[in-house]
């Protein structure tokens, strides 16, 4: 099982401070940067793009970016976050038209990449590309905003993408994303999730240090259970 990390969304974030926001989050241990692009058509919300991604970088971020683009279609924005400095680029499959295409245009920039599902999103999209993806992330939420409910399907979910993932033989990240709290991230861990995004969380506490150690605890508890 791959170390386990921690992904704050940076939707819940203060945008007014952001690059000061992710300096304080991963300054107090997050692991990477979660960073949702919704384009007001895939998903009912509007957020950022690749110009606040470059400003990220600019300001000093050095930690990995994961991209989650919530648009639709997805090549045109795939190239601008490649060029702004993604680490990750995840897509949801009926946001593409070619999924392998899509997938091959972020692994030869030399960027990681991978699927997201929705909740009524089933598994099989990833079948014939398991050997194009470093990560799948399932969403336990509806996307489109922060601070919503844990769907708690997603739990059987996991389980049935931990199962496909270990028969590939290839290492790839089970990503989780929606309603993860300090008091459901052991059996979602438990579940078979490695990556955890959390928005709400981490940012709407005032001590992001004591709820990430806090969410990592409980992750170690349940994989020692
Ligand atoms: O992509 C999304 C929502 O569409 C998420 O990344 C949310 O930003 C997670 O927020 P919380 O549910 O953790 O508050």
């Amino acid at each position: 099982m791959n170390e386990p990390l921690i992904a704050p969304s940076i939707l819940s974030a203060d945008f007014a401070r952001l690059g000061e926001e992710v300096d304080n989050v991963l300054a107090a241990g997050a692991d990477m940067v979660h960073f949702d692009v919704m384009d007001n058509h895939y998903v009912p919300n509007l957020t950022i793009g690749p110009m606040v991604c470059e400003a990220l970088r600019k300001h000093g971020v050095t930690a990995p970016i994961d991209v989650h683009l919530m648009v639709k279609p997805v090549d045109d924005l795939i190239q601008m976050f490649i060029d702004a400095g993604a680490s990750y680029i995840t897509f949801h499959p009926e946001a593409s038209e070619h999924i392998d295409r899509s997938l091959q245009m972020v692994r030869e920039a030399g960027l990681k990449t991978g699927l997201v599902f929705n909740p009524a999103t089933p598994l099989h999209y990833m079948d014939y590309v398991m050997d194009k993806i470093d990560m799948i992330l399932l969403m336990s939420v509806n996307p489109g905003f922060g601070g919503q409910s844990f769907i708690p399907g997603t739990l059987d979910k996991l389980r049935e993408a931990r199962r496909k993932i270990d028969a590939s033989g290839r290492n790839i990240r089970l990503e989780v994303d929606g309603g993860v709290k300090e008091d459901n991230i052991g059996e979602i861990a438990a579940a078979g999730a490695d990556t955890f995004v959390a928005g709400s969380a981490i940012f709407k506490k005032d001590d992001y240090s004591r709820i990430i150690t806090d969410m990592r605890e409980r992750i170690a508890e349940a994989r020692s259970a």
